[in-house]
């Protein structure tokens, strides 16, 4: 049994990884429960073989009595704002008076969601948190175990800690406000806060029945030194197993950086998800050291807004 364990579950976590991080299923659906099923059946004969990290572990049993409060390592910052052209070419004249005119942009998606912090021990996940006040946020450990497109063992038994975004994809929003109102249940004004309030949810079960994802952006270290740019940073991302925007694009001039916008701008309402602008990040590590941070956001990045 314990054999079949050991090929069972890396091959269950390389179908659940190319499915939900990937987008590309490696199987059906019906060879993947097939595949699980059998690991329920080892596991309920095995129950001594069933290791925390097994795929099967992912929804608890009990309704938590509340969220514990986490002390974040380092603060979860947020971002100064543009909200129109003038303003985004002020960013880049501070960025040009800071670090010289050699300068790339990595521009992202921003998603309308609610940012997290992911902590990896040896590759397993041990916590998950909300942003909170910055400073201090809810452990909600229990429901993102739940959010099948977050590993619960990563691809290298890195210890590190991940921010992102989860999110609510809009087709699941709708889906899920379509039953609530054949429930009779108030609904969700928006996907953010159907996300939040899932979140929220004390019952594990409800955030498995919800089709929540996440983006992941920025890791605390990198342990491979090649890392020097957020560019490379996201593939790394990439490469442990966690789930990343492949909207991305780094420019190194702002006259592409607003085409870039316009064309999101233009395009947000084809996107699954809902964003609410597009982050600009100077793209070396050595750049935006040399321009830091004010108290409350990074000196080197900005939120060009899009309007509600
Ligand atoms: C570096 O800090 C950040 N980076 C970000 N990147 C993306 N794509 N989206 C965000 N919401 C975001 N927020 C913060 C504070």
């Amino acid at each position: 049994a314990k054999d079949r364990l050991d090929e069972l579950i890396p091959e269950i976590r390389h179908h659940s990884h190319q499915y939900y991080v990937e987008d590309n299923p490696s199987i059906t659906d019906e060879a993947y429960d097939q595949l699980y099923r059998e690991l329920v059946t080892i596991e309920s004969e095995f129950p001594e073989l069933i290791a925390p990290d097994s795929p099967t572990q992912r929804v608890g049993g009990d309704v938590l009595e509340g969220f514990e409060k986490v002390a974040h390592d380092s603060p979860m910052l947020s971002l100064g704002n543009a909200f129109n052209k003038a303003e985004l070419e002020a960013f880049a004249t501070r960025v040009k008076k800071e670090v010289g005119d050699q300068v790339h942009y990595h521009c992202e998606l921003k998603i309308d969601g609610l940012a997290v912090s992911l902590k990896y021990e040896n590759g397993r996940l041990t916590q998950a948190a909300t942003r909170g006040d910055g400073r201090i946020g809810e452990d909600i450990t229990a429901n993102v175990r739940a959010i099948r497109p977050i590993p619960l063992k990563l691809k290298t038994p890195v210890t590190i800690e991940a921010r992102g975004e989860i999110y609510m994809p809009k087709e699941s929003f709708l889906s899920l406000n379509q039953a609530r109102e054949e429930e009779g249940k108030n609904l969700f004004a928006n996907p953010r806060n159907a996300a939040a309030g899932t979140l929220r949810n004390l019952d594990p079960k409800v955030t498995a029945r919800r089709q929540l994802n996440i983006f992941l952006y920025s890791l605390n270290q990198y342990e491979e030194q090649t890392v020097s740019s957020q560019a490379e940073a996201l593939q790394f991302i990439d490469e442990i197993g966690l789930r990343t925007n492949k909207e991305r694009q780094v420019f190194s001039e702002m006259a592409d950086v607003w085409d870039y916008i316009q064309y999101y701008q233009t395009h947000r309402s084809d996107l699954p998800y809902e964003i609410d602008g597009i982050v600009i990040k100077v793209n070396q590590f050595s750049q935006q050291e040399a321009m830091g941070y004010t108290v409350k956001a990074p000196k080197w990045a900005i939120a060009f807004k899009f309007p509600a």
